[in-house]
Formats: structure tokens, C-alpha cells, sequence
């Protein structure tokens, strides 16, 4: 296959120094003496296979989370053929070094970490001038994570300090799903940090004052949207990691001004449903026959809840009927109707038949009642599934299903270890968190990740090549339910969902389901197979050199 070469306008160091441009020691002898780079080079040549190779042994070298994650993000800066080329060749390895669990100290070391500047800070007091900010981005950028750090994964409100967490997930949009890394831009609105101690930190990066709140919070966050839908207007935007205060407020607010859609309430739920769908398949049973526990009434847990009523409903139970096969559990325990504080999101699945004052609505004595076939775990809130609540869950249902998906590691509501021992190896676990695989009757048996990143590479992708004005529940759904039909569960095997070797091919599937339903929803225009075809190429990528020629 010849290439037709690319005009490229840099030279020398400015074409070392782009990590979109530079290809190292794979420049040909022929680039190196059109580009000036004779003198900056030594005379070795490598390939991209070898600089794979070397970066892998490198990050590889690195002892611990942070230095693995620190150095991926350095060559991310450096060559970002030779970064993707890795993540792609090696998915499941790098995954967690590049994502969660990793990016959490990644994110809680950014200060000190920070080196080139990668994506935009828009703070707060420039709030007047993004426009102005947003004329000096790239052109053609279709895809902006934004977050205002206040909850990044378990770890909370870490500030400026977040931004690692939209350049990790970003990665992952180009390593699944193929998506063109230059169409996509990391953005954190620094609205301040109520973490003190980092706040105080001299080597704090972000702006130091308190978290804004209320109208001046809206106005920043306004400021942003106006800016980016005036300066790119088809772009989707990604809500990530805001605290459960702001996400849901802002996802209603935004989501029919320009397609969009969180993560944390909506990617989330769509895996959780794709376990859940094809474990319940497995056992030959319905979601709606299912007595679902969740631990934790904030944006996964609603966000799962809402889905999974969504589910029922298509298998025919009536809205309320759905409702009452949901149990949700905050800090204040079970959550009943006659509770004064509720949000929107926790009053659809609130008990009518519990009152707040009654005895036993914590999470053990009450599930001790309900005998839950699902457990899920969205509180940040580590080791809170106790052996009793396990053991007691799996005496009353053959194969329960637990899910501790908080994150990262440590966050994790039980470990997959200890819920196998608690229930005889007979569970069904899946964790938001990769965990080593655990032995079962001698035999190691794989334990499935629950995390987003399982959805939202496709969901991304297809809502932007199917030119959707939205993202909608049927969208969403039509994502479970593709994973779910991907899961070895339902093609013999024992896990729940697919290896992250599988992600990628996931991801085209997902964002093929996610375009029809748009289509079918008459979100968009109607578009043949080929034209949805030529718009997800159109929106793709791959990590090689292609020959420069002068421009
Ligand atoms: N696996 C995944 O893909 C995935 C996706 C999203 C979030 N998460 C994880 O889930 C956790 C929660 O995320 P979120 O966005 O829903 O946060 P959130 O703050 O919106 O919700 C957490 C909720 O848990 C409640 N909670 C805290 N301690 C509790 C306890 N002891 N018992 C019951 N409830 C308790 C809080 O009051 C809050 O309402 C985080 O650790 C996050 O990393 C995982
Ligand atoms: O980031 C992840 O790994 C999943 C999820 O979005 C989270 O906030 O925990
Ligand atoms: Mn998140």
C-alpha cells in the first residue's frame, strides 16, 4: 500500500518537539536531511516496533503506580505514535497504568508530575475571556472532556489536580475506539478546591481559592459551554467526575443544548447493565425478577438504577412495578419516601414501604430482610460489603451477583478474593477496578471489570458519526445491550464481561448500535451502512508513520 506523503510545516527541533509529528529515530534518512534534523540526531535508526518495545520495557522499569503512569504520560508528550502503537499492542497491560487505578495517583501527584501542557485550564477568574482562549485551540476538535475535579474517582475533590482523569479517559477514546486524538481536547474548569491541604500546597498548579458555588459556578460552567459550542458547534461534550451535587443538575441542563452525555451517571449505568443483562441471561432468569441492592444514591448509583428501571420496563413491568424491585442505600441507609432530602435522581427508587424511623434500614440488617440477587457498590466507601451481608446475600440465591465498582483499587466496596470465599466460589463478581484473577476449587478464575471505559470509547464514537443532537437512554441501552451480547458468559464461558483485549472490537460494535438507535429515534438523518462506515472512518486514526514531505 503506498501512502501519499503529508505536508508537514515544521522542521528541526519545533518537529522533534510535536508529539502528533515527531517519529524519534524512525525519521528516514531522506526526512532527517529534508527537515534538518541531521544534526540533532544521532545516526541509529529504529522502527516503530522497537520503539514500542523500549517504551514498553521502560514504563515497565518503574516501580509503582505513580513513576508507570508518569512515564506513559511523558511519552504521550513525546511521540504519541509510538504511546497509542503501545496502548493498542498492548491494551490489557497498559490499561491500568494509563487509566484506573494508576491515574488516581496520577492525578493525586499532578502538581508535582506536571511537566508540558497537555489540554485546557480554564479558571475561573478568566471566566470572560474563553472565547478568547478557545480561538487559540485547534481547529476540528469534535470531542471535549471537561471535569471540575471535585470527585475524582474515590479520591474527591483534588482540584486543578483532576485533569489527569480527562487526559487518561481521552486516551482510551483513541486506544478502543480509534478516534483521532488530535479531534479531541482534555478541558478542567478550575472553579477552585475546597481541598485545603492541596490548596495550600506550594506546589498546587491551580487556582487558590475556595470552590465556587451556586450562580458564580453556573456562570463559569455557562461561560464554557457558549464557548465551545460558538468555536467548534457539532462537538460532543463528556461530563467526568464532577460531584454528585453538579452532575446530574448540569447533565439536565446541557443535554438537548448540545450532545452530551456523563459518564459517571450514564456510561456507568450502561456497563452495569451489560453485566447484569448477561448474568441474569446466563442463570436462564429476567432483570425483572431480580431484588437489586445498591450501595451508594449518588450519580452511579442513580444512574444504574435508572437504566436498569428502563430494562425492566422493556420487559414489560409497569414503571412502578420496576421500582419496587430496587432497594438504593445511601449514608442514611435504606432510602425511604418520607425522607425530606432526597434527590430527583433518589426519589424514584425510595421505599414506600419502609419508613425513615423504622429500625434496621442499614445496609446489612436491611439486606438481611430483602435477600438482594444483585448487590452493586458506588460509594467510594472501601471494605464496606461485610462478610455478614455476603454470606447472608449468597444464603438465599444460588449465584449472587455482587459488584464492588468503586475506584480505584483500595476504594473497592469488597475484594473479589473475599467475596469467592464468602460465597464458596459460587458469586458472580465483577469489580470497577482491575483485580488479579482469584483461585476458585483450585482453578484461577478471571475477574471482570465493570468500568465505563467498557462503554463510553463506542458510545462516544457513535453518537459523533451518527451526528446525533443528543445522547439518549436508547442509545445508551443499545450499548448494554451489545456488550451484553458480547459477554463469554453467554458464549461459554465463566466471566461476565469481555477481556480488555476485546475492547476494541467492542467499541465498533457499540458504536454501531449507538448510531442505529440515534437513527431509529430519528435523532439524526437516516444513514446507510456505508455512510455510517465512512463517517466512523472519517472520525479514525492509527498510530504509524506515514512519509513527510516539506510543505
Ligand atoms: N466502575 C465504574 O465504571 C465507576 C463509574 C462511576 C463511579 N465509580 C465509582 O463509584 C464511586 C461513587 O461515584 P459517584 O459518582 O456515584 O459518586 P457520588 O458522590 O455521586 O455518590 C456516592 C454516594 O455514596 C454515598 N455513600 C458514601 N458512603 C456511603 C456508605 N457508607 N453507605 C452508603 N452510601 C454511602 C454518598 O453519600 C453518595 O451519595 C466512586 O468511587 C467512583 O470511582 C465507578
Ligand atoms: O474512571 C473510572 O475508572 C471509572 C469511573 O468513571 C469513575 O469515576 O470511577
Ligand atoms: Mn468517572
Amino acid at each position: 500500500m503506498t501512502t501519499t506523503p503529508r505536508p508537514v510545516g515544521k522542521r528541526s527541533m519545533a518537529l522533534l518537539n510535536d508529539p502528533f509529528l515527531n517519529k524519534g529515530l524512525a525519521f528516514p534518512p531522506s526526512e532527517r536531511a529534508a527537515f534538518g534534523l541531521n544534526d540533532l540526531l544521532p545516526a541509529g535508526q529504529r522502527t516503530l516496533e522497537q520503539q514500542v518495545a523500549l517504551a514498553r520495557q521502560h514504563v515497565l522499569d518503574q516501580q509503582g503506580d505513580l513513576a508507570r503512569n508518569t512515564a506513559l504520560r511523558g511519552l504521550q508528550d513525546e511521540n504519541e505514535t509510538v504511546f497509542y502503537a503501545l496502548l493498542e499492542s498492548h491494551l490489557a497491560e497498559m490499561m491500568p497504568l494509563v487509566y484506573t487505578p494508576a491515574v488516581g495517583e496520577g492525578c493525586l501527584h499532578f502538581s508535582e508530575t506536571w511537566r508540558k501542557p497537555r489540554g485546557l485550564f480554564l479558571a475561573a477568574p478568566e471566566r470572560a475571556s474563553f472565547k478568547d482562549i478557545l480561538a487559540q485551540a485547534p481547529d476540528g476538535i469534535r470531542l471535549v472532556i471537561v471535569t471540575d475535579g471535585e470527585r475524582i474517582l474515590g479520591l474527591g475533590d483534588l482540584g486543578a489536580n483532576g485533569m489527569g482523569i480527562p487526559i487518561g479517559k481521552l486516551a482510551l477514546y483513541t486506544a478502543c475506539a480509534g478516534i483521532n486524538p488530535t479531534m479531541m481536547l482534555p478541558v478542567t474548569l478550575d472553579v477552585g478546591t475546597d481541598n485545603q491541604p492541596l490548596r495550600e500546597s506550594p506546589d498546587y498548579i491551580g487556582w487558590r481559592h475556595e470552590r465556587l458555588r451556586g450562580a458564580d459556578y453556573d456562570a463559569v460552567v455557562e461561560a464554557f459551554v457558549s464557548a465551545i459550542t460558538e468555536r467548534w458547534p457539532h462537538v460532543l461534550l463528556h461530563w467526568e467526575d464532577f460531584a454528585n451535587r453538579n452532575a446530574a443538575p448540569l447533565l439536565a441542563r446541557y443535554k438537548h443544548r448540545l450532545p452530551s452525555f456523563n459518564d459517571d451517571i450514564e456510561g456507568t449505568a450502561a456497563i452495569a447493565a451489560a453485566a447484569m443483562l448477561a448474568g441474569v441471561k446466563a442463570k436462564g432468569e429476567k432483570l425483572s425478577d431480580q431484588r437489586i441492592a445498591l450501595a451508594g444514591g449518588g450519580s452511579a448509583g442513580c444512574g444504574i438504577a435508572a437504566l436498569l428501571l428502563k430494562a425492566m420496563e422493556d420487559e414489560g413491568l409497569s414503571r412502578s412495578e420496576a421500582a419496587k424491585r430496587f432497594y438504593l442505600f445511601d449514608r442514611q441507609g435504606l432510602l425511604t419516601s418520607d425522607m425530606a432530602d432526597l434527590t430527583p435522581a433518589q426519589k424514584v427508587f425510595a421505599r414506600t414501604d419502609v419508613r425513615q424511623h423504622d429500625q434496621g434500614r442499614d445496609l446489612e440488617s436491611a439486606c438481611a430482610r430483602i435477600h438482594p440477587t444483585i448487590l452493586v457498590g458506588v460509594t467510594g466507601k472501601g471494605g464496606l460489603f461485610s462478610e455478614g451481608l455476603v454470606r447472608n446475600m449468597a444464603s438465599h440465591t444460588k449465584r449472587p451477583m455482587v459488584f464492588p465498582l468503586s475506584n480505584p483499587t483500595r476504594f473497592a466496596e469488597a475484594t473479589p478474593a473475599d467475596i469467592m470465599k464468602w460465597t464458596d466460589g459460587r458469586a458472580m463478581v465483577s469489580t470497577g477496578s482491575p483485580f488479579p484473577p482469584v483461585m476458585v476449587d483450585g482453578k484461577p478464575t478471571t475477574i471482570a471489570q465493570t468500568n465505563n471505559a467498557y462503554v463510553y470509547p463506542g458510545l462516544g464514537l457513535g453518537a459523533l458519526a451518527s451526528g446525533a443532537g443528543s445522547v439518549s437512554t436508547a442509545m445508551l441501552m443499545a450499548a448494554a445491550r451489545t456488550v451484553a451480547d458480547c459477554s463469554p458468559l453467554l458464549h461459554g464461558g465463566a466471566n461476565m464481561l469481555p477481556p480488555a483485549t476485546d475492547m476494541a472490537a467492542i467499541a465498533r460494535k457499540v458504536a454501531v448500535a449507538v448510531a442505529q438507535a440515534a437513527m431509529a429515534e430519528g435523532l439524526c438523518p437516516p444513514l446507510t451502512e456505508n455512510a455510517l462506515e465512512a463517517r466512523i472512518k472519517a472520525l479514525s486514526w492509527k498510530p504509524a508513520y506515514g512519509p513527510y514531505v516539506p510543505a
